[in-house]
């Protein structure tokens, strides 16, 4: 077994994390969390979605967030982009990556951008052509890696085709999104022995949800596969809009803790991650969901007192 000697991890907290939020979170604390997640050493960060408002009105906000972010020099600041009307507004914003998101299940692809798989796929070529043209790059999502809210099982076959559909269309990296967060090690390594078949592993990304608790476990399962960029949401912020009781991302700082454990540096200060994790849960009235989080924070509550 041989895990990755390098990872990057994109955080996607201020977009995934956020999204699904049901009180508005203020364009002022987004542009703060983006700022804190840059002073960690987070060279990744998906900060908002140029999708309509009406179907997710937490991201209404999104241009006004991406003019007031500090753009540091060595981060990419992604976002998301459904349709040439997104990333007309995001080319105008002036966003450098952005990301199409399909799905490998009919009746969720419907649910979130309401068109079949195959009509996203046409959608989302002239978006692909265009950010060519303007030296934009192109990040593709697969949804319903593992399974999904409406269809259950996803044969790994249909993943594979839709991640090679984008993959042949210019997106430089496919990020397989575990929705609902059902997948478990095994079948996540099944998954991404199909999808390996089609798409270099290099091009792939893991992107887990920890509704079940098995998020880390299928990160680790997904390194061991060669697999070394994983989307992940700092304090376990998250879900999506239209998947019905799915729960945050698996959060950024047990993901720094795992590879930390394993040897592989991610460039990333944890103490200063924590913080950031326990200021936007704070600003969403909550504790982190993050266990690492949690019991550092035990921790040094334990020194203080001592
Ligand atoms: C794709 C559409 C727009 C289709 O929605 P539609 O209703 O079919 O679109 P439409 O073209 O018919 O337009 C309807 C209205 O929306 C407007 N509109 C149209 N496009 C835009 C746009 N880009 N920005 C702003 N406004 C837009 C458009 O102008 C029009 O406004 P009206 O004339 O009624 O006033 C809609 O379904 C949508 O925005 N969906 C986004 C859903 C979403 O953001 N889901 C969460 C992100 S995916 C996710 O979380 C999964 C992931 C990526 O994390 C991985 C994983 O975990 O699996």
């Amino acid at each position: 077994m041989t895990l990755p000697s390098k990872v990057r991890i994109v955080e996607v907290g201020p977009r995934d994390g956020l999204q699904n939020e049901k009180t508005p979170v203020s364009t002022k604390v987004k542009v703060e969390l983006i700022r804190r997640l840059g002073a960690t050493g987070l060279k990744t960060i998906e900060v908002t979605a140029f999708v309509s408002p009406k179907w997710v009105p937490q991201m209404a906000d999104h241009a006004e967030v991406f003019a007031a972010i500090e753009k540091l020099p060595d981060v990419t600041y992604p976002v998301l982009t459904p349709n040439m009307k997104g990333f007309e507004a995001a080319l105008a914003a002036g966003a450098k990556e952005v990301a199409v998101f399909g799905a490998a299940s009919e009746s969720f692809s419907q649910k979130n951008i309401n068109c079949s798989i195959a009509e996203s796929l046409d959608r989302f070529r002239p978006i692909v052509e265009a950010a060519k043209a303007a030296d934009v790059k192109v990040r593709g999502y697969v949804s319903c890696v593992l399974g999904c809210p409406y269809e259950g099982e996803v044969p790994p076959l249909l993943v594979a085709d839709v991640a090679q559909a984008l993959l042949e269309m210019g997106c430089y990296e496919i990020s397989l999104g575990d929705t609902i967060g059902v997948g478990t090690p095994e079948k996540t390594r099944a998954m991404i022995k199909a999808v390996a078949r089609r798409v270099p592993l290099k091009k792939l990304a893991g992107h887990f949800h920890d509704t079940y608790g098995m998020a880390a476990a299928n990160v680790y399962a997904a390194l061991q596969m060669g697999i070394g960029i994983f989307d992940s949401s700092v304090a376990g912020l998250g879900g999506c809009p239209y998947a019905a009781g799915a729960s945050g991302n698996v959060a950024t700082e047990d993901v720094v803790w795992l590879l930390t454990g394993l040897g592989i540096d991610t460039g990333i200060d944890l103490d200063e991650l924590i913080d950031t994790g326990v200021w936007i849960s704070k600003q969403l009235k909550r504790q982190p969901a993050s266990r690492v989080a949690r019991a550092v924070l035990a921790k040094r509550a334990m020194t203080a007192n001592a």
